[in-house]
C-alpha cells in the first residue's frame, strides 16, 4: 500500500509543537499555550502529551515571536522526562509559518515528524503512538480524525448578518474531523511546505498541504479528549477532562 522506495534507515520521531497563536477566539489574554489548564500552561500539557510518547525523542516548541525566552522558562519550571530534548523556535504570523520553523530547526538525523497543535494539550498517549506507528509501518502522512455528529452544509459565503445560500450538503458519513498530532514522513512534509509557499496558498492543516502534493494522507482513530480548546467553552470542557483525570489516575 505503501512507497516501497522509501530508504530504510534508523527512524528518529520528532513533534513540532505550533504555539506561536494568540487566541483571538479564546477572548482577551495571554497567549492561548501560555494559558492556564489546571493551574499549568496548556503548553506544558501539550510538550507533555507528546513526551509521554517513548517513540518521541525531540519536541520542537513553536513559541509566540516575542515569547520564545518566557517559553523557554516555562519549559526550565516544569518537570518533562528526561529522555526528551527540547527546543525553542520563534513563530510567525500563521500557523504555517510557524510549523515551518519547527521544521526548519529539526536536526537531520529527524525522519518522522508529528506536528501537534499547543491547543490541543489532552491527546491521549495511544492516540499520539498510533499515529507514529502508522508513520513508522510507511505512510507518509497520517492524521487522526472523527466522524462528524453535525450534519455540515456547504454555504455561499455572504456578507456579514445576511443569510447564506446553501450550495451543497457533503455525505456525513464520508466525513472526518480532523485532530493533531499529524505525523508525516519528514521529507515529505517539508516537499508540502516548500511548495505551498511557492504557490502563495494558505492552508488550515499540514495533511492538507501534503494533499496538494498529490501524496496520500490516511486516517487513524482521534480521540473525544484530543479537541482543540478554540472558544472559552472549550476551555470549561478542558478543565473537566483534566480534573476527571486527575481524580481517577495518577496524572
Ligand atoms: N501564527 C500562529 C498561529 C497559530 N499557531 C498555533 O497553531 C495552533 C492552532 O491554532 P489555533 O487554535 O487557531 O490558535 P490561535 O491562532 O492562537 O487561535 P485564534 O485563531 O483564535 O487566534 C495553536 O497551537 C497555535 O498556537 C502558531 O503557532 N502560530
Ligand atoms: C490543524 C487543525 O487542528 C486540524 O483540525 C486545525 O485545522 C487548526 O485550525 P486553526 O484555525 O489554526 O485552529
Amino acid at each position: 500500500m505503501y512507497d516501497e522506495s522509501r530508504p530504510e534507515r534508523p527512524r528518529r520521531t520528532a513533534a513540532v509543537i505550533p504555539a506561536a497563536g494568540r487566541g483571538v477566539r479564546l477572548g482577551p489574554g495571554a497567549p492561548k499555550a501560555l494559558r492556564t489548564l489546571g493551574g499549568t500552561p496548556m503548553l506544558i500539557h501539550a510538550v507533555r502529551a507528546m513526551a509521554r510518547s517513548r517513540a518521541v525523542s525531540l519536541v520542537v516548541v513553536v513559541a509566540p515571536a516575542d515569547g520564545a525566552g518566557e517559553v523557554k522558562n516555562l519549559l526550565d519550571e516544569h518537570a518533562l522526562p528526561d529522555r526528551t530534548d527540547i527546543l525553542v523556535v520563534p513563530g510567525g504570523e500563521t500557523r504555517q509559518e510557524s510549523v515551518r520553523a519547527g521544521l526548519d530547526a529539526l536536526p537531520e538525523d529527524v525522519t518522522d515528524v508529528l506536528v501537534h497543535d499547543a491547543a490541543r494539550p489532552l491527546v491521549p498517549v495511544d492516540t499520539v503512538d498510533a499515529v507514529v506507528e502508522a508513520v513508522r509501518a510507511g505512510a507518509p502522512a497520517v492524521v487522526p480524525a472523527l466522524p462528524l455528529a453535525d450534519t455540515v452544509k456547504e454555504v455561499e459565503p455572504g456578507r456579514p448578518g445576511e443569510p447564506e445560500p446553501v450550495v451543497a450538503t457533503p455525505e456525513r458519513s464520508r466525513l472526518r474531523a480532523v485532530q493533531t498530532p499529524q505525523g508525516f514522513d519528514r521529507a515529505t512534509l517539508v516537499r508540502a511546505h516548500d511548495s505551498v509557499a511557492v504557490n502563495g496558498e494558505g492552508a488550515t492543516d499540514d495533511a492538507g498541504m501534503v494533499e496538494k502534493t498529490g501524496v496520500t494522507v490516511v486516517v487513524v482513530p482521534g480521540h473525544e479528549e484530543a479537541f482543540k480548546v478554540t472558544r472559552p467553552l472549550d476551555l470549561v470542557l478542558a478543565e473537566a477532562v483534566l480534573a476527571r483525570r486527575r481524580a481517577t489516575d495518577a496524572y
